[in-house]
């Protein structure tokens, strides 16, 4: 460990300690870790924004959250598909403390949503979840009223594009079938990465651990020396078994180790990274605690921390993430397996985000058309996504999808 990353450790650990209580009435939720340093949203945005509703409506197949200011201008978001397992929690526990609230009160109005009438007793991913898709639907509103791409609400853009890496999930056994698709979507994309899936999600049978032996080598064999490789376990194995398996991926060259252990398994994970030297150990997409976050990247568990954008409650958490990261010397890479609007938090986060790690995730299906009722169509060319510098989150909906639109919440 060097010198600075040590004080930095230090310095973190012992504020920590010095001030355990997280409920102190002047300070928002995990205020006294690392913490994105947002401009003052009240001088951006002159007058105030107060948001008339949040509503929850189905169009397209999809759940939208809808933010509407008082001037009837709307922020939106597309939800990811837990949110029709959530719409209780978004009803019930979310929606009242944005409604009838200046948007430009928004780190406030995130931790009202978390604390207040005891929320946080339902605190993880359902929670955050929830109030991730109304804060992502709220910056829309900023942006569009701003006339800026949230990005520059948020802080100093650094990049206006990134790199990707194909996110494939395919676990199936005909492997030579699987890898010819990768060498399609790498050909059809230009990108110059892939994550690959290894072991079962959440368990190991000898059929995963036959594929998973025959298909790393067959991966950099077809592909090449050149491909960066990101295999991901989804919590698949036992501490010693992602040992074993991590010398594996070493020897074949690969880049990444996300999830070999449950994600709650913080001994078991930490045992597997210290043990491994090429590889670096990713993980933190089902994470949604700022502390557990901190603790993550102090003690080593992960070289790399993956929160999602959504599951943790949003864009400001996802960047307060990336702050946890670099006080620890670490890099962030969110999970963000998307290739349709859901995408669109993440392009705001990625212009600005100084610890960015590497190759973006980026998931394409062969022979794929661009929707109709958006745009612009999201698409990768020379490996290279661009990120939008228009209003608000970057996506225009057609005004006809609203008008068959079913409202749930
Ligand atoms: O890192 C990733 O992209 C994943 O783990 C993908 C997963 O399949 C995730 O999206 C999920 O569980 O639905």
């Amino acid at each position: 460990m060097q010198r600075r990353q040590f004080l930095q450790k230090t310095i973190v650990s012992s504020s920590l300690l010095a001030n355990p209580s997280v409920f102190n009435q002047n300070q928002t939720a995990g205020s006294e870790l690392p913490a994105w340093k947002l401009p003052d949203l009240h001088k951006a945005i002159a007058d105030p924004v107060l948001i008339r509703s949040v509503e929850l409506l189905k169009t397209q197949g999809q759940l939208m959250v809808v933010v509407t200011a008082q001037d009837g201008t709307k922020g939106i978001t597309q939800c990811n598909e837990r949110m029709q397992n959530l719409t209780s929690l978004l009803k019930g526990l979310v929606i009242e403390h944005f409604t009838g609230k200046d948007a430009r009160d928004l780190p406030q109005l995130i931790d009202d949503s978390y604390r207040l009438n005891s929320n946080y007793k339902y605190a993880g991913m359902s929670l955050w979840n929830c109030i991730g898709s109304v804060e992502i639907a709220v910056w829309d509103l900023l942006g569009r009223l701003s006339k800026k791409p949230v990005y520059q609400l948020l802080g100093k853009p650094l990049r206006n594009q990134y790199e990707v890496y194909i996110s494939d999930f395919d676990r199936g056994t005909d492997t030579a079938d699987v890898v010819e698709r990768l060498a399609q979507k790498l050909a059809a994309t230009g990108a110059k990465g892939v994550k690959i899936k290894v072991g079962g999600r959440m368990r190991n049978t000898p059929e995963d651990d036959r594929r998973t032996r025959l298909f790393v080598p067959l991966v950099r064999k077809k592909l090449g020396s050149k491909i960066t490789i990101y295999a991901d376990a989804n919590g698949s194995y036992t501490p010693e078994e992602g040992i074993e398996i991590g010398h594996m991926l070493e020897d074949n060259g690969v880049a990444i180790f996300e999830e070999p252990c449950n994600f709650e398994d913080e001994e078991g994970l930490r045992r597997v990274n210290k043990s491994l030297t090429k590889l670096r150990l990713a993980g933190g997409e089902q994470d949604t605690s700022l502390y557990r976050f901190e603790r993550l990247a102090r003690t080593d568990v992960y070289d790399l921390l993956q929160a999602d954008i959504y599951y943790n409650g949003g864009i400001l958490r996802g960047l307060q993430v990336a702050e946890i990261a670099r006080t620890y010397g670490k890099t962030i890479a969110p999970h963000t397996p998307k290739s349709d609007p859901l995408i669109a938090p993440f392009w705001h986060l990625a212009a600005i985000c100084p610890n960015l790690y590497g190759l973006q995730e980026f998931v394409y299906e062969l022979n794929s058309k661009p929707a109709t009722w958006y745009e612009p169509a999201i698409r990768v060319q020379g490996g290279v996504m661009q990120i939008p510098n228009t209003p608000g989150l970057g996506i225009n909906y057609d005004e006809q999808i609203w008008k068959s639109a079913e409202r749930i919440v």
